[in-house]
C-alpha cells in the first residue's frame, strides 16, 4: 500500500518543480509557460493565477487528449512546450503532472506550494469574474482545516 505523502514523492521524481518567485521571473520572458491550475471548480472559481487554463483533476486525461468532450486545445498543443500544473499546495500538481508525463507532455513541472505559495510571495490571484483577490482572504482561504475526526485513530 503507498501513502498519499509516496505517491506525491514519486511522483516528484519524474515531475520537477517550480518555485513561486522564480516562475514570476519565468512569466516575464516569452513565451510564457502554459498555466495549468487542477483543483476542483469551485476552487478556480474562488481564486486562481490570472491566465491560467483550468482541467480539474477529474478530467485531465480526456481534457490533454484530441477527441473528446473536455478537451482543452489549447493543453493538446502544449504537448512540446512549457506546461506549469497548478493546485493549493503542490501535491495534485504533482500527481497530475505525473500523468501529463506518461501521456507524453515533454516539459511538465509542478508549482512547488501551489497557489498558496504563489500568494504568500505576492503572486496576484483574480476570482471568477477576474477581480483580483485580497491577498489576506486568500490566506485565510488557504488555511487547512482539517477536522478531529479526519486525523485517524
Ligand atoms: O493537493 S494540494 O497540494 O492542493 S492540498
Amino acid at each position: 500500500m503507498k501513502t498519499y505523502e509516496t505517491l506525491v514523492a514519486e511522483a516528484l521524481t519524474v515531475v520537477p518543480e517550480i518555485l513561486p518567485w522564480d516562475l514570476q521571473s519565468r512569466l516575464e520572458q516569452a513565451p510564457a509557460p502554459l498555466l495549468l491550475d487542477v483543483r476542483e471548480p469551485e476552487e478556480y472559481a474562488a481564486m486562481h493565477i490570472p491566465g491560467s487554463l483550468h482541467a480539474p483533476r477529474g478530467i485531465l486525461e480526456a481534457a490533454a487528449q484530441w477527441g473528446f468532450e473536455e478537451t482543452l486545445p489549447e493543453l493538446v498543443r502544449a504537448r512540446d512546450s512549457e506546461v506549469v500544473v497548478i493546485c493549493r499546495s503542490g501535491r495534485r500538481s504533482a500527481l497530475a503532472g505525473r500523468t501529463l508525463v506518461e501521456m507524453g507532455f515533454k516539459q511538465v513541472q509542478s508549482l512547488k506550494m501551489g497557489v498558496r505559495g504563489w500568494n504568500d510571495d505576492g503572486g496576484a490571484l483574480e476570482d471568477a469574474d477576474g477581480n483580483e483577490v485580497d491577498p489576506e482572504l486568500a490566506d485565510e482561504y488557504f488555511r487547512a482545516r482539517v477536522r478531529p475526526e479526519q486525523m485517524g485513530p
